[in-house]
């Protein structure tokens, strides 16, 4: 069945998945239309601006408090939270790993959940964790939702189907999705496997950005993102729920799909987007912008201009910059980079970094286009190039990103990753 989107980026959404369900010109009724229960989910405190505020009112079958039981913690030690320790005996340098093989045993987007770095502190409510997701099994009759942060999911291989509160949606590589803070939600497989790459957010929500003097269209346009019509299930049957909350996992058994929302309205919902509407914007005379002009969503810190985390992607695009060396210049940076490949090879680096594997430039440590691609860049004859079947991205933070023993004890970690850069010679030559 073609499932069904409203579009626009935080709107005031209305849906209904039976005909009167929700009700009209008031929250609360005394007695709401089919006998469903009220229930207000807020994504942010009663009292944030109106600009921030966001929250959706549920009209479901049953409220949530029928879909909690008693809780029992359970383990899931992959799945980390900030702060997690230093690791032990991992000096200082930056990092890259490969694609790491898919896991043959059977792993749901929870239990397959892999944490890389993380960063800041979730119980503050500020900072985010980077992590990969391998599936190859749905969940079926099982349900979960994180209390401690949205997540940004970034597909790198293999399609999912998210059968959330507030409808469906399903994501493809080269989609992003983001599933907001305490919003359910069961993961199914459309392929026999997939994997890709996740950012739990801590702090406030993912937002477009600021255009500033861009003007009022372009980058990620508010229109492109999707948001599922209302979609309930009426399931009685043994479920369980897990939650994620303050780092650690409790479970529950429950009688029913909590998935019972047959009506909905507000601006706090999950979305989707496909990053090939990203239209980005470039030099277009010479020099290399910083890459913050290729911003799809930030999350902001209470310091302006310095997100909690952005999510940047390296799509196709022309390079037309004159008396320009067009890769990323060297730098160091005090935002802390996590980077990922969907598809493609990166400009630069074009050994070594692949699609499905990471690299993490961490706050203050020296990085940037590796001996090929410099070599490359500074002979390279300046006509317009197309930058084609390319698409990277960035989960960049103000924190420093710690991390985790999986990713320390990773097989794919490249031990020479800083010998890419051993072979640049001096060229000072003296001569201007
Ligand atoms: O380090 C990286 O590869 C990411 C990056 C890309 C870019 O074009 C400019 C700065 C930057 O950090
Ligand atoms: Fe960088």
């Amino acid at each position: 069945m073609a499932l069904s989107y409203l579009s626009g980026f935080g709107n005031e959404f209305q849906t209904e998945a039976l005909p009167g369900a929700l009700p009209v010109g008031q929250n609360s009724p005394q007695r709401c239309p089919y006998g469903l229960y009220a229930e207000q989910l807020s994504g942010t405190a009663f009292t944030a601006p109106r600009a921030d505020n966001a929250r959706s009112w549920l009209y479901r079958i049953r409220p949530s408090v029928k879909h909690q039981g008693r809780f029992s913690r359970i383990d899931l030690p992959l799945w980390r939270s900030a702060p997690t320790p230093m690791v032990e005996g991992l000096a200082l340098g930056p990092l890259r790993w490969g694609p790491p093989p898919m896991p043959s045993e059977a792993l749901t987007f929870v239990t397959g959940m892999r944490t890389i770095t993380t960063a800041g502190d979730a119980r503050v409510q500020s900072g985010m964790a980077a992590h990969l997701y391998f599936v190859t099994q749905s969940m079926a009759q099982d349900y979960f939702y994180n209390a401690d942060g949205e997540l940004l999911v970034v597909p790198q291989q293999g399609s999912l189907r998210f059968a959330t509160e507030l409808g469906v949606l399903e994501v493809a590589p080269g989609d992003i999705c983001v599933l907001p803070r305490g919003m359910k939600f069961r993961v199914e497989l459309i392929d026999k496997s997939a994997r890709g790459y996740v950012c739990e957010n801590y702090g406030a929500a993912f937002n477009l950005p600021d255009l500033g003097p861009i003007g009022a269209n372009g980058l990620a346009n508010a229109r492109d993102f999707q948001t599922p019509a209302a979609a309930f299930e009426d399931r009685a049957e043994e479920a369980r729920l897990t939650v994620k909350w303050g780092g650690a996992f409790h479970a529950c058994d429950i009688g029913q799909s909590p998935l019972d929302v047959v009506a909905w309205h507000g601006n706090y919902a999950p979305y989707k987007y496909d990053l090939k509407r990203f239209s980005p914007v470039n030099a277009v005379l010479f020099d290399h912008p910083d890459p913050s002009i290729f911003t799809v969503l930030t999350a902001p810190s209470d310091t302006p201009g310095t997100a909690n985390v952005d999510f940047a992607i390296f799509p196709e695009r022309w390079m037309v910059a004159e008396g320009t060396f067009r890769p990323p210049w060297y730098h160091m940076n005090v935002m802390s980079e996590f980077m990922g490949l969907i598809y493609g090879i990166y400009d630069a680096k074009p050994d070594g970094f692949q699609p499905g594997g990471m690299s993490l430039h961490n706050a203050m440590l020296p990085h940037g286009p590796d001996q090929a691609a410099f070599d490359q860049a500074s002979r390279e004859a300046l006509q317009p190039m197309k930058q084609s079947g390319t698409l990277a991205f960035m989960f960049e933070t103000r924190f420093p990103q710690q991390v985790t023993d999986f990713a320390a004890k990773l097989e794919t970690l490249d031990k020479d990753y800083v010998d890419c850069w051993s072979g640049l010679e001096k060229l000072f030559d003296g001569t201007p």
